[in-house]
């Protein structure tokens, strides 16, 4: 969620201010002022009389002054005409509740905001995802239904319907294998959700199965629009690379390109279209130099021609020093056939070559037999989100350390769902604590979610925890353990899976197989390797930052 600080070189995502009339520019010009106007939020202080409206209709002077805009036109709904029923979900900045209208008798999905001191620049940033959530409105995309605050309140609840699941804890599941049909299904609400948000010129920036939910009808919405941010592509405004989670993140993005568009989210859907297949992901990069390498050995490097004409940033810095070709149909040779040119397409490293999706929803892949099956028709699962998962684990451990004699029946059955969880986020209630610190910034740079644009830095993230045995679909040849970067595989294999990412720094651990491994790091280009090193340093110093701020 969007509590954020931008604290970055690159100009804010939504510049705010529109550009002065020249001399003669005519009513074309204003016309495409005001589509502008129209497409950036604005975040600015309302006029003194909407303040005052808005104070007398509960809202607290604080938002008003901050996110006038994104409170307009809304009245407050008041905290104690929801019923809290239980705490179902931990983002960075916030915490979410499953609680009862107790006006309609409706679950719904509460988000607590968490602002630090109130800062008027987390407070815009959530208005930025207000705005943005206001302005879609689409079966696929996560409905804001309200907010909860009161005039003397310190503290903002947005409204959500309830969903009961998200992907990547259905994914995760050993024991939910999706059919063809029901990747198709999912794929489907995918592009249809984000055709949406792109047609209304909204980028999402951290498509991942995490902030797909899924309700027990079998509908899915894109949720968690923190990092989202609006885009005219007739007035290109630089926006920051460093965002989308790492094993999702586009090319050019990690390239440092600021002139981006839809592609960032179509190549976020391609890497999940794929993961669904394969059944897991596909490039569990750990930094930002492994990942790129992780792209370029499935997709090919980049050709001469492009490197020369690419004015990105990093270019020179990431240029393999071998071409790679690209081998995303031997890879997954096991993927039904009609889903390769979806893939490949999806996965271009030329964003243009991308498509839309609009274009993917009417490609082979959704027009080939077997067919989408529809959402009813999907089965319904056991609760399976990221909480249940750490909830389960939390349980297990109590039990064994010997809080569980009462129950034996309790602590079999704790065991026997332990072992299938997937991995869990660290526990946000203890960063203060040196020992979580130092587990979280090496978790950071093992799930590698960049939310750089929200506070300082990259946040670690639940990810994914697949096992190792549950590949599938995809060539076991394609990613053997990494020679020049990986020293932990980010996924344990059965038994207890707790984090996401290693417990012990392996850089410094003295690892065996690290040994090894980076002898093997000779393909890598000097420079390369420089920035592997630097950027993980970066990194570490950067999430030293953050514990400032819990
Ligand atoms: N509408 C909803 N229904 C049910 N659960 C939800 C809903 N919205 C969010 N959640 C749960 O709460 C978690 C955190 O929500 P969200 O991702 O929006 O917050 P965040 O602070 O932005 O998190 P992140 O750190 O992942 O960006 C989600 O992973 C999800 O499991």
């Amino acid at each position: 969620m969007g509590c954020i600080l931008a604290k970055e070189a690159s100009p804010p995502p939504t510049p705010l201010l529109p550009r002065p009339a020249a001399a003669g520019e005519g009513r074309h010009c204003r016309s495409r002022r005001i589509r502008r106007q129209r497409l950036e939020p604005r975040l600015s202080k309302p006029p003194g009389h909407v303040h005052g409206e808005q104070v007398a209709a509960g809202w607290p002077s604080w938002l008003s002054n901050v996110a006038g805009e994104a409170i307009n036109g809304w009245t407050p709904r008041r905290a104690d005409t929801f019923e809290k029923i239980d705490k179902i979900g931990q983002g960075t900045y916030s915490n979410v509740y499953k609680a009862r209208d107790m006006l309609t008798g409706k679950i719904v999905a509460l988000k607590k905001v968490r602002f630090d001191n109130m800062e008027p620049e987390s407070v815009k940033f959530m208005a930025r995802e207000i705005l943005i959530l206001r302005r879609l409105d689409h079966p696929n995309v996560v409905k804001l239904e309200g907010l909860v605050t009161s005039r003397m309140s310190c503290s903002l609840y947005l409204v959500f319907e309830y969903m009961e699941h998200d992907l990547a804890g259905l994914a995760a599941s050993p024991t939910i294998k999706f059919t063809e049909p029901q990747v198709k299904c999912y794929m489907r609400q995918l592009l249809l959700g984000l055709e949406h948000c792109h047609n209304n010129g909204v980028l999402h920036r951290d498509i991942k199965g995490s902030n797909l939910l899924i309700d027990n009808e079998g509908s899915l919405k894109i949720a968690d629009f923190g990092l989202a941010t609006t885009f005219d592509p007739d007035h290109k405004h630089p926006m920051t690379s460093r965002v989308v989670t790492l094993w999702y993140r586009a090319p050019e993005l990690l390239l440092g390109a600021t002139d981006y568009g839809v592609g960032i989210d179509l190549w976020s859907a391609g890497c999940i279209l794929a993961e669904l297949l394969a059944r897991k992901p596909i490039m569990p990069g750990r930094t930002e130099v492994e990942q790129l390498h992780k792209i370029f050995k499935l997709c090919g490097s980049p050709s001469e021609d492009y490197w020369k004409k690419s004015k990105l940033p990093h270019v020179t810095i990431f240029k393999p020093q071998q071409p790679y070709k690209r081998c995303i149909k031997d890879t997954f040779k096991d993927f039904p056939p009609s889903s390769l040119p979806l893939v490949e397409t999806l996965l271009a490293i030329d964003p243009a070559e991308r498509l839309t999706a609009t274009d993917a929803l009417i490609s082979e892949f959704f027009n080939t037999p077997p067919y989408a099956c529809e959402p009813s028709s999907l089965p319904k699962y056991p609760p399976s989100k990221e909480m249940d998962a750490k909830l389960r684990d939390e349980e297990a451990r109590r039990l064994r350390n010997g809080g569980g004699k009462a129950n034996v029946n309790g602590i079999n059955k704790t065991h026997a769902r332990d072992r299938t969880t997937r991995a869990v986020p660290a526990p946000e209630a203890n960063a203060e604590l040196q020992v979580n610190i130092d587990r979280r910034r090496l978790i950071t740079h093992a799930n590698a979610k960049s939310k750089s644009e929200k506070f300082p830095p990259p946040h670690q993230d639940g990810a994914l925890g697949y096992p190792l045995e549950s590949s599938h679909y995809m060539d076991p040849a394609f990613d053997p353990p990494e020679a020049s970067f990986s020293t932990v595989f980010p996924y344990q294999k059965g038994g207890m899976t707790a984090w996401s990412g290693p417990l012990i720094n392996s850089a410094t651990a003295g690892h065996p197989r690290r040994k090894k491994k980076s002898s093997g790091n000779s393909q890598m280009p000097t420079n390369l390797k420089q920035l592997a090193g630097a950027n993980t340093t970066k990194e570490a110093q950067k999430d030293k930052g953050i514990t400032q701020f819990r």
